[in-house]
């Protein structure tokens, strides 16, 4: 059974950012110590973004081995390659420019353009073969078993690119598939469906900011997935929250350590 999530709540942004880079030193460490590899799944948005940045100059940083680390996306913008609208190249300059990761172990999402051209189905679809080409027989999916996957939450608590009430929620076989008509834009985007996000060890939520705390609010709650996207997003062994003060204000008492707000 997955277990059920908890928060953890920062003062502010800056804590947050600086405090989940540690929490991913840790846990990418702990991971390739257990299994020689570790692999993560990046999100774009603004935290996700800062947390990147932070990880790219925490102290601790070169404990992990950048070489052995399997970088993924939970979603992407279908934009041309290097557009500074992708996910994609808000996590390069924020961290992988800055690491020795090896690049055949970074798998970015389609771009408009490439090798596809301009159908995302087509993109999804590659992607959702690489994800099965990485996943190993005890992995027992079509999805690697991700050691973290990150997520940022949209005020109307989307994750990835997975909006509330659209199609790509009741997928529940392709590990990858594409968007059309978003409600944020750009409207064509690829995203790792909630069977592929369950694959993952440990999913992490990150929100920053009062537009945020309804979200939050929602997807500690026992709302359905297809409203709210968030709530479906879950780790097979660990489901956390990290969020802000102002994201966490309308959290139930019980969820938040006395104190802290
Ligand atoms: O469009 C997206 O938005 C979400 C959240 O972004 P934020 O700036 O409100 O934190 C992000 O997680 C997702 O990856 C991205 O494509």
């Amino acid at each position: 059974m997955t277990p059920p999530p908890s928060a953890v709540v920062h003062p502010g942004p800056d804590l947050l950012a600086k405090a989940t880079a540690a929490r991913l030193v840790t846990l990418l460490v702990d991971a390739q110590a257990a299994r020689g590899t570790a692999a993560i799944v990046l999100t774009g948005g603004g935290i996700g973004t800062s947390v990147l940045g932070e990880l790219a100059t925490a102290p601790a940083r070169d404990a992990v081995d950048w070489r052995r680390l399997d970088v993924w996306w939970g979603d992407e913008r279908f934009l041309p390659r290097g557009d500074p609208e992708r996910n994609e190249t808000g996590a390069r300059s924020a961290l992988l420019d800055h690491v020795n990761v090896d690049p055949e172990r970074v798998h970015p999402m389609p771009a408009s353009g490439d090798r596809n051209g301009d159908d995302a189905e087509r993109g999804a679809d590659h992607y959702a073969r690489e994800l099965l080409a990485a996943a190993r027989p005890e992995d027992h999916a079509d999805a690697p078993s991700f050691d973290v996957c990150l997520l940022g939450i949209g005020p109307d608590t989307h994750v990835a690119s997975l909006f509330p009430e659209q199609p790509a929620l009741y997928e529940d076989e392709r590990t990858a598939v594409s968007v059309h008509g978003a409600p944020k834009p750009p409207p064509t985007r690829v995203t790792l469906t909630l069977p592929a996000i369950r694959c993952a060890r440990e999913v992490w939520l990150l929100a920053s900011g009062e537009s945020k705390a309804d979200a939050v609010r929602l997807a500690l709650a026992d709302a359905g997935p297809v409203q709210v996207p968030a709530a479906g997003a879950r780790g097979r062994k660990r489901t956390l929250f990290l969020v802000d003060r102002a994201a966490a204000r309308r959290l139930p008492a019980d969820l938040v350590a006395p104190g802290v707000l």
